[in-house]
């Protein structure tokens, strides 16, 4: 069935998601507060500062006015940077309540809001009113844009605590180059998408000073049971970090160079200012703000994470990369598990 769908975000990931979407039959509009980004989209049909090279559909249209975009739609997508994520709610329900509508909504950032920890779905929640909503859904896992602007087979999953609402946003999203899941763990799903970006700032890291594979191995291994034990202590099912948002989108993130997280790391591997790295990507580089969220969670609840600890140090000054590296090399030795 065909559904009128609005996408809010024009960044490189709400591009490619419209895109599928629109590809998949359904009536897609997308916003983006930028008026040249949207006459780009309509008239050239790319979106060259966050997708080089690629060519959209020609029947997705785009639109700076939230209002016209959202007016009839059936579903909403919000998928803009998580620290933005509800001022652009906060318009959203705004504009729903003009309208007097209640589409299904799912996002798809992957980031935790600073100072408050809230993952995407808690901030939308609290952000829309309760009349203008149902449950929440997330789409997360393994998805770099520019492999699905490929057509690489890319498998993701979504997360919602209503199993009817993920079966129909994996129905819309489906197609014979992305699979899609479902999961009733949106706790996981969505600590899942946020915290391995702080594995792929370290990774790149890594990278950028010269380190091979046995040291990314070691700090994809370490790093996905510091991020899972911190998620399970906010109530996430273990076994998602053996699926697509855990160990998958960590495969993804922490050795493709395309992925802005690694990319990051690296150059501040070389030796880069954060400041110059943060200028240079011009995308959002989500575990900057994300390793700091983690960094205050483990403080509060006590969960050993001292790979986010040495990130977060590194990220604030406080220490050289080969003195964070040298202090997780000589911690005291102790059981793998457990
Ligand atoms: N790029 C990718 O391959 C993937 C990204 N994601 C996630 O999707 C989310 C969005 O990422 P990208 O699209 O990559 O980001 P991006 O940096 O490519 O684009 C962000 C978009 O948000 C807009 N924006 C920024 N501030 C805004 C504001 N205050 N109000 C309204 N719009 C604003 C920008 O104009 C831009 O269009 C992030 O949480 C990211 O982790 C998830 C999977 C894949
Ligand atoms: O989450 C992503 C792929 O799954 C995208 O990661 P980056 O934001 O690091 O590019």
């Amino acid at each position: 069935m065909t559904e009128k769908i609005a996408v809010l975000g024009a960044g490189s990931w709400g591009s490619m998601l419209a895109n599928i979407l629109t590809e998949n039959g359904h009536e897609v509009r997308i916003w983006s507060y930028n008026p040249d980004q949207v006459q780009e989209l309509n008239e050239q049909h790319t979106n060259e500062k966050y997708l080089k090279g690629f060519r959209f559909s020609e029947r997705l249209r785009a639109d700076t006015d939230m209002k016209a975009v959202v007016q009839g739609a059936d579903d909403v997508l919000l998928i803009v940077p998580s620290q933005v994520t509800r001022a652009v709610a906060t318009d959203l329900n705004q504009v729903l309540t003009e309208l007097n509508s209640k589409p299904a909504l799912i996002h798809g950032s992957k980031g935790l809001e600073q100072h408050t920890f809230k993952r995407m779905s808690e901030v939308i929640e609290e952000t829309i009113a309760s009349q203008y909503r149902a449950s929440i859904s997330v789409i997360s896992g393994p998805s770099q844009a520019e492999g699905v602007a490929r057509k690489d087979p890319t498998l993701v999953t979504v997360a919602s605590e209503d199993l009817q609402a993920a079966r129909h946003f994996q129905q819309l999203f489906m197609n014979n180059y992305f699979r899609v899941y479902t999961n009733h763990d949106i706790i996981g799903v969505e600590l899942g998408g946020a915290l391995k970006n702080i594995i792929a700032l370290a990774a790149g890291t890594l990278a950028g000073l010269g380190y091979g594979d046995n040291a990314k191995a070691a700090l994809m291994t370490r790093g996905l049971a510091e991020i899972s034990r911190l998620a399970v202590s906010y109530g996430a099912n273990p076994l998602t970090f053996l699926g697509l948002s855990g160990v998958g989108d960590v495969i993804v993130t922490a050795t493709s160079q395309d992925s802005r997280n690694w990319r990051a790391g690296y150059q501040l591997g070389q030796g880069k200012a954060l400041e110059t790295v943060i200028n240079n990507m011009g995308m959002v580089i989500e575990g900057i703000a994300t390793s700091q969220a983690a960094y205050e969670m483990a403080q509060l609840t006590g969960v050993e994470m001292p790979i986010t600890e040495a990130i977060h140090a590194v990220l604030n000054g406080e220490e050289t990369v080969a003195v964070a590296i040298q202090k997780l090399m000589t911690r005291e030795g102790r059981a793998e598990i457990g």
